[in-house]
């Protein structure tokens, strides 16, 4: 059970950790997370514009190849990207993201394997993909993800730079726990938390990694499938997809 490994884990948190909410502080070893964030990055770029293909192109044919260094090497600068800022009102600041039908290769091992383990965890099938890239000042500010596109579980993937999710009771702000999300980790939000906690990603405050891109790779039970809570009093406050 995933919560097990919460409590005898390395996680670093603050707060108190809601009963619904199961972590894996470590579950990508080093080659997986290059392995997806590579895969990820290459289906966001390809759904990109030219001109930014372009500049990407040139910009990589200026470096030495790293196949082996760090994994914040296989971001390339912010403004190499089309990172959109995000309406006035809107959740997501600062990012670019997709729905992903396939991953783009299924010739790489290291992705099969990963993949393989990531879908071992899902609670149920009939899923959706997103990608979800978060420019170096990107944020994700407090919501519920809409009840009615999703079911009751949300799965989420860290990759890159460490980011801090904060999980908030929509009826009890004092109800709050902050848990920090190193690349490789895995959380899963279910029942009472996917439904009566907003969430949020905090901008990024030079934590130990220093200040980078992340992606969060998003996995959504279909709402049609496996709901458990039907009677739902949320509060308000914007809700996301
Ligand atoms: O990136 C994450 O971990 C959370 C993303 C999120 O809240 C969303 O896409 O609705
Ligand atoms: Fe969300």
């Amino acid at each position: 059970m995933l919560s097990k490994r919460f409590l005898s884990s390395i996680a670093k948190f603050r707060g108190t950790i809601p009963a619904d909410f199961h972590f894996i502080p470590d579950f990508f070893a080093v080659p997986e997370q290059r392995a997806l964030i590579s895969a990820a990055l290459m289906s966001l770029d390809a759904a990109g514009s030219r001109r930014l293909q372009r500049k990407r192109k040139s910009f990589v044919a200026s470096l030495k190849p790293t196949s082996e260094g760090p994994l914040d090497q296989l971001f390339l600068p912010d403004d190499c990207y089309e990172f959109v800022q995000g309406h006035y009102d809107g959740v997501v600041h600062n990012f670019r993201e997709m729905h992903l039908t396939s991953w783009p290769t299924t010739e790489n091992p290291e992705l099969m394997l990963a993949l393989g383990r990531l879908h071992s965890l899902l609670p149920s099938h009939d899923v959706q993909t997103h990608i979800l890239h978060l420019a170096s000042d990107g944020e994700i500010l407090p919501h519920v993800d809409n009840v009615s596109a999703s079911g009751r579980w949300i799965l989420g993937a860290s990759l890159g730079s460490e980011r801090i999710l904060r999980l908030e009771n929509c009826a009890n702000s004092d109800d709050a726990a902050e848990i920090l999300l190193p690349s490789g980790s895995v959380y899963i939000q279910s029942d009472t938390v996917r439904f009566q906690y907003k969430h949020s990603i905090l901008k990024n405050v030079a934590l130990t990694s220093g200040v980078g891109q992340r992606i969060s790779i998003m996995i959504r039970v279909s709402s049609s499938y496996d709901r458990k809570i039907s009677d739902l009093t949320l509060s308000s406050g914007p809700a996301r997809k």
